[in-house]
């Protein structure tokens, strides 16, 4: 009842029945009842009180996640949970001392808002999260990645990611955090071109952080995606809207495009496998991480 009275304190709207998803069916990986229920019901349970790693472990990146929460909560017009299957909702290792939990919904003003937050002790916290518009927009994506491997390495991105990269679109869009990026040196570190190229789907003003230590974490990066994060929202309120069936179509595959993309440089794969396995991790990755992108065929041997 806890879960109920928090939802509807936030209105979140959406059929509450007939949406439970079959048991997951998992090998290796063990899905506990907790994938049974909706993301909005899952989230109202959060923060996590301790890490699966048993030790006292601090969930780095969970005020991030509770803060994007609130902000989605209460800036998203009908907020409805998009259900997916609870075998990528939520797994867990216990050989290897991992949980990975995912949530995504859907608003008036974005067709789907994921939120992953993985707890491995301290080798591995993360928190990742795509906000994707509606189509009637062709407004960037805030993209958020945040990780901490070992509390010694850690790397914050967080980007309204173009969906072009035409001058006109990155001054509208894009050059809006200057005066935000401006106030947060520490965020201001180049990302390489192991991963992904600079100049396709990021922004000159994407935050970009490397630490040694976690202090900055709470200190910097916090009230920065604050002020990411609400600039982005607010973004929407006067944002152009197209009816046009044909620009609708344009912004989708834009965003179809994004999702090819990040489907084949996402460096993530690798950790994906380390801890649930790699069926599971490919599976993830093209049907809920990038669901625009298409499962490769093993035959051809892209896995
Ligand atoms: C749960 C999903 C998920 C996880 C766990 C993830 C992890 C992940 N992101 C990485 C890098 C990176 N991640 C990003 C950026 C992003 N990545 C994004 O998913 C988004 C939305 C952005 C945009 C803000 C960049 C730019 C790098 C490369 C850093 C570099 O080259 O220095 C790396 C490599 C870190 C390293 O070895 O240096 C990992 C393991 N990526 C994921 O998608």
């Amino acid at each position: 009842m806890f879960a109920f009275s928090v939802l509807t304190g936030y209105g979140v709207s959406g059929p509450r029945s007939g949406l439970r998803i079959r048991n997951a069916r998992v090998s290796m990986c063990v899905a506990t009842p907790e994938s049974l229920e909706l993301s909005s019901e899952r989230l109202a349970k959060l923060p996590w009180e301790k890490s699966i790693a048993g030790d006292d472990v601090e969930m780095l990146f969970m005020p991030f996640i509770e803060l994007q929460n609130k902000v989605m909560f209460d800036t998203q017009k009908n907020l409805k949970d998009l259900p997916f299957e609870s075998e990528l909702s939520f797994q867990s290792s216990s050989k290897k001392k991992a949980k990975i939990e995912s949530w995504n919904f859907q608003s008036d003003t974005f067709r789907k808002i994921r939120l992953t937050y993985i707890d491995a002790g301290i080798p591995a916290q993360v928190f990742n999260s795509v906000w994707y518009p509606d189509p009637k927009y062709d407004l960037p994506l805030l993209g958020v990645d945040f990780l901490s491997f070992g509390k010694k390495k850690i790397l914050c991105v967080l980007d309204f990611q173009p969906l072009k990269q035409e001058k006109y679109y990155l001054e509208k869009y894009c050059e809006i955090l200057d005066p935000v990026k401006s106030k947060y040196p520490s965020l201001a570190g180049q990302m390489t071109a192991r991963f992904y190229d600079e100049n396709q789907f990021f922004s000159k003003q994407l935050a970009f952080g490397r630490f040694d230590n976690p202090q900055p974490v709470m200190e910097e990066l916090f009230p920065a995606f604050e002020e990411y994060l609400n600039t982005y929202v607010k973004m929407f309120k006067d944002a152009p809207v197209t009816e046009d069936p044909k620009e609708i179509a344009a912004n989708l595959e834009l965003q179809k495009e994004y999702d090819i993309y990040s489907a084949e440089r996402d460096p993530a794969v690798g950790l994906f496998s380390t801890y649930f396995g790699g069926d599971w991790a490919v599976k993830f990755t093209h049907d809920f991480l990038f669901e625009l992108s298409e499962t490769p065929d093993p035959a051809e041997g892209n896995l």
